[in-house]
């Protein structure tokens, strides 16, 4: 006889409007077919932890901003959408130790090689070396992925891509797995350090994974969405034909009703609170994709066994991002350049105790006006400065000589890596709800929500098939070699 084919699921929540639950979305859509209805539930703004500010008239990124140009996902979503990337505009880049800079880019690509081989010899090129075969096997996922392949949690996908190298990563820091390929501390110090702070605000006790992420976010070629990284997030929704309910999520139950074969089928119960007060929806499967962290979201799992926790252990790092316009006192950063000949566009800073500062970097608008080009230090614009405290009244008057606007936002921006990690959340909190923001203990990053976003779509369609060949099958690597 032929085999019984189970019913569609009727009805989607995801939790969450960032990029991760509009992705999510996205790929249900692509999964499910048209006939699901798909309800993403946010609490704040469509975009998360993408946003821009407005200063002058023009907006401006403060949350994430840089895309890799091997995110393919990301780049896909923008051949979807219609979207664009920005225009590019010419930056460069300095090291300050909380005296003095330290290095200063030179505009000359033979002079800054010659610099780096002089003083950190083949450190320097070994590095993108190491960065670039992390990322060749990083790639393998998109393979895996356009095969319909998926992971039941993230070691699982992790081991997919890079074996048991990928796993000793991130149970290690980035210091040790690089003093381990034979990198010097002077070199970590000097030029590895100042790319942790300002991608991750944190040190290089940040795990290997994460850390060679952050390395790959120093590579050239990165680029950004024109008119804001978030109408990706906007566009994905409206592409999903997803409901957007702006409400607060405040408990997920299960919950029981008997199904027309006779034996009882469990759903999820979703109380959430918006403008016209509480209430409560059913759904046959739920995505949280939002942080489920002290601070980030208070969501309580009642009625599960194992019990589901409202937090898991482990926090997220505060990075506030403080936008001035304004004009920088050059002599701040222990340079003796005239304002009007410094073109320095991002400041990464060593970690000592002068060092009140993560970075401070020159911004363009989301949308680059025509004509537009780097200015000078002399000129009123736009700086962003990243740093763990707010910064206080005396740290901006040393900065900066004037300014006329300050907007200050404070981020529960990425996890606090401190590797090893006990245990990473898992993708699967119970049969049919899912928990997508897992994969950021292995790296945060707007590719990363994606490619879980992309993994939960497939994993959450074979569960409800029951097309168990499609999850965690070993060697794809060497299964799928040959093919497309
Ligand atoms: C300052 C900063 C700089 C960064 N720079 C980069 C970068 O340059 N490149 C890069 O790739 N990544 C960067 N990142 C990381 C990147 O922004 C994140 O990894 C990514 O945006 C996470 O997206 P998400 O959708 O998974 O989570 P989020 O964007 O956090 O989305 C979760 C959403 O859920 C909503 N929510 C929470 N609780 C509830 C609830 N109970 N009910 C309903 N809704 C709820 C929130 O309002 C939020 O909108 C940066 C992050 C920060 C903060
Ligand atoms: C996921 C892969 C393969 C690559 C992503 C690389 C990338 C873009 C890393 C950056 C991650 C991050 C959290 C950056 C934060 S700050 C960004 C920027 N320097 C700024 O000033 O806004």
């Amino acid at each position: 006889s032929a085999p019984e084919v189970r019913e569609a699921p009727k009805k989607i929540a995801i939790i969450g409007g960032g990029i991760g639950g509009t992705a999510a979305a996205f790929f249900l859509r692509q999964e499910f077919g048209p006939a699901v209805k798909i309800e993403v539930f946010e609490a704040g703004t469509v975009g998360g932890r993408l946003a821009t500010e407005n200063i002058g008239g023009y907006e401006y990124e403060t949350g994430g901003s840089i895309i890799h140009p091997l995110n393919l996902h990301m780049k896909h979503f923008l051949d979807r959408l219609g979207l664009s990337p920005r225009a590019d505009v010419s930056s460069k880049l300095a090291i300050f130790d909380g005296k003095e800079l330290t290095f200063e880019e030179s505009d000359w690509f033979i002079v800054n090689f010659i610099r780096m081989l002089w003083r950190y010899g083949f450190n320097f090129i070994r590095m993108h070396m190491w960065v670039e075969g992390i990322l060749d096997k990083f790639m393998r996922i998109y393979q895996y992925q356009q095969f319909g392949y998926s992971f039941s949690s993230v070691e699982k996908l992790l081991h997919a891509m890079g074996g048991d190298g990928f796993l000793t990563l991130v149970n290690q820091t980035l210091e040790e797995a690089m003093l381990a390929e034979g990198f010097s501390q002077v070199f970590l110090n000097d030029v590895v350090t100042p790319v942790t702070r300002v991608n991750y605000g944190q040190s290089v006790r940040i795990n290997g994974f994460v850390g060679a992420i952050a390395l790959a976010g120093a590579d050239s070629g990165l680029w950004a969405v024109d008119g804001g990284n978030k109408m990706v997030c906007s566009g994905l929704l409206y592409h999903s034909k997803a409901e957007l309910v702006p409400a607060r999520v405040t408990a997920i139950s299960m919950k029981m009703r008997p199904s027309k074969t006779g034996s009882a089928a469990n759903f999820y119960e979703v109380n959430y609170v918006g403008e016209s007060g509480a209430a409560h929806s059913t759904y046959d499967i739920v995505v949280v994709a939002t942080p489920l962290h002290q601070g980030m979201s208070d969501i309580n799992f009642s009625g599960f066994s194992p019990p589901i926790p409202t937090h898991f252990p482990g926090r997220y790092h505060q990075t506030v991002a403080t936008l001035v316009h304004g004009l920088l006192n050059v002599s701040y950063l222990g340079t003796t350049e005239k304002p009007e000949r410094f073109f320095v566009s991002d400041v990464l800073t060593l970690d000592n105790k002068a060092s009140e500062i993560h970075s401070l970097s020159s911004l363009n608008p989301v949308k680059i006006p025509k004509g537009y080009s780097p200015s000078p230090a002399s000129q009123h614009k736009v700086w962003k400065i990243f740093s763990s405290q707010p910064l206080s009244q005396k740290n901006l008057q040393q900065i900066f000589l004037s300014w006329d606007s300050v907007s200050e936002k404070r981020w529960l921006a990425y996890p606090s890596y401190s590797p090893p990690h006990r245990r990473t959340p898992p993708f699967i909190l119970h049969d049919r709800l899912y928990y997508l923001n897992a994969v950021e203990w292995a790296a945060s990053a707007m590719e990363m929500s994606a490619i879980s976003a992309r993994n939960l779509a497939l994993l959450a369609h074979h569960r409800w098939y029951e097309q168990t060949a499609k999850i965690n099958q070993e060697d794809l690597h060497t299964r799928l070699k040959g093919e497309l």
